[in-house]
């Protein structure tokens, strides 16, 4: 089994793709138009979206902040050491551009189902300040259509399924909002079969939901008192944003946040692009979801 991760940067649209090429025998292939052979390989991805660190519960306030700091890219660096040039050297050659290996993913994916894994913040839609305004152009949402044409495509995104769905409206694609928890085919008129219509597929967190209700008020609550916090419902994991939250605050959010989960062993804290995110503790993720996809 091949599994290769190729990074393409993008510089003029500052987006974020993830292509991944899977065995035929998908959880997609009914929307395909003509299958390809099954292959004795397996799969490799490409991505292109630098991951936001994320950190488990059970460190201290203080080395939460720090983390939130070093993540924070509108923190101005003055000097690079030597070991972090290093690093984003090495990087670098652990993740080859996909534009400069075009040759070698089209043979790579020889007797193979492509299927497309397409984040939304960041990679679809630019990152703004209001997460209810990160709108996708429509030049964005012509070429994703175009995608789809060709290969079976889902979005993946730890937002809540409705309301990416509300951002992409494109009908005929798989849509795994709340970090996966929440996967729905495509809509019933776009199957080519009525019978292809497979409503919502995947749920596995659904006895949380009460659970995430009750933490969600507590923490509108909790943080009403830090300006520029923003709590987001995403239906199986919770969002607190501090992208608009004053550096000296965060110490002070991160706390109200965690004083809340100390109550829910059965939640976890992790860290995304300036936003803090409380999610079940089962084990799946979108990296769950990926794999489970091309094993299917
Ligand atoms: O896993 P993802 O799909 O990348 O979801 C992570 C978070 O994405 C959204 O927040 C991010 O985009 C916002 C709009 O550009 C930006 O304001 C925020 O700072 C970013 O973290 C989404 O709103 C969150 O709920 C997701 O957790």
């Amino acid at each position: 089994m091949t599994n290769q991760n190729v990074v393409v940067p993008n510089a003029r649209k500052g987006v974020d793709i993830t292509i991944t090429m899977a065995l035929s025998k998908s959880l997609f292939s009914p929307v395909v138009p003509k299958p390809l052979p099954a292959a004795p390989g397996g799969y490799f991805t490409i991505s292109r979206k630098m991951f936001a660190k994320k950190t488990e519960t059970g460190g201290k306030t203080n080395s939460w902040a720090d983390s939130m700091r070093d993540s924070s890219p509108t923190r101005v660096k003055s000097t690079t050491s030597l070991s972090e040039i290093e690093e984003k050297n090495t990087w670098i050659v652990n993740h080859p551009s996909a534009l400069n290996m075009f040759e070698q993913i089209v043979n790579g994916s020889k007797g193979k189902q492509i299927v497309m894994f397409l984040d939304y913040d960041g990679t679809l839609s630019p990152i703004v300040e209001d997460p209810d305004r990160a709108f996708m152009t429509n030049e964005m949402r012509e070429a994703v259509r175009d995608v789809a044409r060709y290969f079976p495509t889902a979005i993946v995104t730890g937002r809540c399924r409705d309301k990416v769905y509300s951002f992409v409206r494109l009908a005929g694609l798989y849509y795994a909002g709340s970090h996966g928890m929440d996967i729905k085919g495509p809509s019933k008129n776009c199957c080519i079969n009525k019978k292809d219509y497979q409503g919502v597929l995947f749920q596995p967190a659904s006895d949380f939901l009460p659970m995430i209700d009750e933490v969600y008020n507590a923490l509108l609550e909790r943080t009403k008192y830090i300006p520029g916090a923003r709590v987001e419902d995403n239906k199986f994991c919770i969002s607190v944003h501090f992208r608009c939250v004053e550096e000296k605050m965060w110490a002070a959010l991160v706390e109200q946040v965690r004083s809340v989960l100390n109550g829910y062993p059965k939640l976890r804290l992790t860290q995304g692009r300036k936003v803090l995110e409380i999610r079940p503790t089962i084990k799946w993720d979108k990296a769950k979801l990926l794999s489970s996809c091309w094993n299917h």
